[in-house]
């Protein structure tokens, strides 16, 4: 995890390899993983998560944790997002924002979710940026960074 540098401002997005991103398709893209975590199925947990993932061609898919009685079967926010957007025909993404109800950390991807990004270039393509949101702060790390020790 000290491998994943987070940005302490959105200043410094720009710095961090997803320079096609304006600041303000960011915040968007924050705000639709915001949106989306209210459509949590979080009965046992209690932990709501949103993710919202941009397509190349500028489309967004959300999606939010469903979780079930048997608990292995709930599926994350993220990957729901990305089977959505795969679902729909997309394929290549330029990032994804996460946001959770946690103030004091920003979320990250689960092992389940790394592995199922894991499944290469056909799915997910390497250079996709991934944000968060945590008191008032928007933090990023890449592909590369987030996968360096799975
Ligand atoms: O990155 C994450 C981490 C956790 N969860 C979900 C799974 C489960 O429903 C709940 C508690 O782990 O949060 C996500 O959707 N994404
Ligand atoms: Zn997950």
């Amino acid at each position: 995890m000290d491998q994943v540098k987070f940005s302490r401002e959105v200043m410094h997005i720009k710095d961090r390899g997803s320079r096609h991103l304006s600041q303000e398709t960011v915040k968007k893209l924050i705000h639709r993983s915001q949106e989306a975590k209210k459509q949590a199925y979080s009965p046992y947990s209690k932990f709501r998560v949103g993710a919202a993932i941009l397509t190349t061609d500028n489309c967004v898919f959300t999606g939010c944790n469903v979780e079930n009685a048997c608990y292995n079967l709930g599926v994350c926010a993220e990957r729901n997002a990305i089977s959505k957007a795969v679902s729909e025909g997309y394929r290549n993404f330029t990032a994804i924002a996460i946001a959770s109800d946690l103030d004091d950390q920003f979320i990250s991807p689960c092992g389940g979710c790394r592995q199922f990004m894991r499944e290469g270039e056909d799915l997910i393509t390497s250079s996709i940026s991934f944000f968060f949101f945590s008191l008032g702060q928007i933090g990023m790390c890449t592909y590369q960074s987030l996968m360096a020790h799975t």
